[in-house]
């Protein structure tokens, strides 16, 4: 038996694929992650979507894409992507969004950006009120290695708000720290509840050493989050 967790994904990734892909579109992204399984699932049940040219966002959705028979196409060679669908780790009323719970945030900002539309997926446990109350392990900033204690520093110092805390994202089965899929490493940085996300990101980027903020702020038209009850709460932007 599925976790309502799980078939809150389920519905929320089904109903997104069903709603904003259409054969008529060329080129889509593929997020990554636990949700976009199950978008990668429905699309590979809806023949007429099997001649589009699918972009990943890491290893993980690139063998999604490849083993579900889909074509891949890189994002060199198609810079211009119709629909990007992609899950969340926490979402607000404005669908700001905090993501990168698996160090994918830098390609999948890319992905995302590239999309003439973003739409995220998620089940219920990411809604939120305020980016940094339900998702607490920390907002993701993925840094060249050799910086990383720089720009731990810089986040503890020069920010308009301070972080509770900053951590090196470590590695599980492996000695050391969480390698991306770009060779670098990843910080996450707590800050209770974030005022003003889109500030907090620029601020962020700004840093030397730091190639992407997990906050992807004033991006996402609509999200899509299964409920307990199987049904699928849907998000507009304003
Ligand atoms: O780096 C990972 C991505 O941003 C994911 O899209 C995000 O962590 C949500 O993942 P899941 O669908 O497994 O909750």
């Amino acid at each position: 038996m599925a976790s309502a967790v799980e078939k809150g994904k389920k519905v929320a990734a089904y109903r997104a694929v069903d709603e904003n892909i259409t054969a008529d579109h060329k080129v889509i992204g593929i997020g990554s992650g636990s949700t976009v399984v199950y978008a990668v699932e429905r699309i590979l049940q809806r023949k007429e979507l099997q001649h589009i040219v699918y972009i990943p966002t890491s290893f993980q959705s690139r063998l999604l894409i490849t083993e579900g028979g889909l074509t891949l196409g890189s994002i060199e060679q198609f810079p211009e992507i119709d629909v990007t669908i992609d899950g969340a780790d926490e979402v607000d009323s404005q669908l700001n969004a905090i993501k990168g719970g698996g160090a994918c945030q830098f390609q999948e900002m890319v992905v995302a950006k590239a999309a003439k539309k973003f739409v995220m997926i998620a089940d219920y446990r990411k809604k939120s009120k305020s980016l940094g109350t339900e998702w607490v392990k920390g907002v993701p900033i993925e840094v060249v290695p050799l910086a990383y204690k720089v720009v731990m520093q810089a986040l503890n110092s020069q920010l308009s708000v301070k972080p509770q805390f900053t951590k090196l994202r470590m590695a599980v089965q492996k000695a050391g720290p969480v390698v991306t899929d770009n060779g670098n490493f990843v910080i996450d940085a707590h800050f209770g509840p974030i005022a003003d996300p889109y500030k907090l990101g620029q601020e962020i980027k700004l840093l030397t050493g730091v190639l992407e903020v997990g906050l992807f702020c004033r991006m996402a038209e609509i999200a899509y989050f299964g409920e307990e009850d199987g049904s699928v709460d849907i998000w507009k932007r304003q």
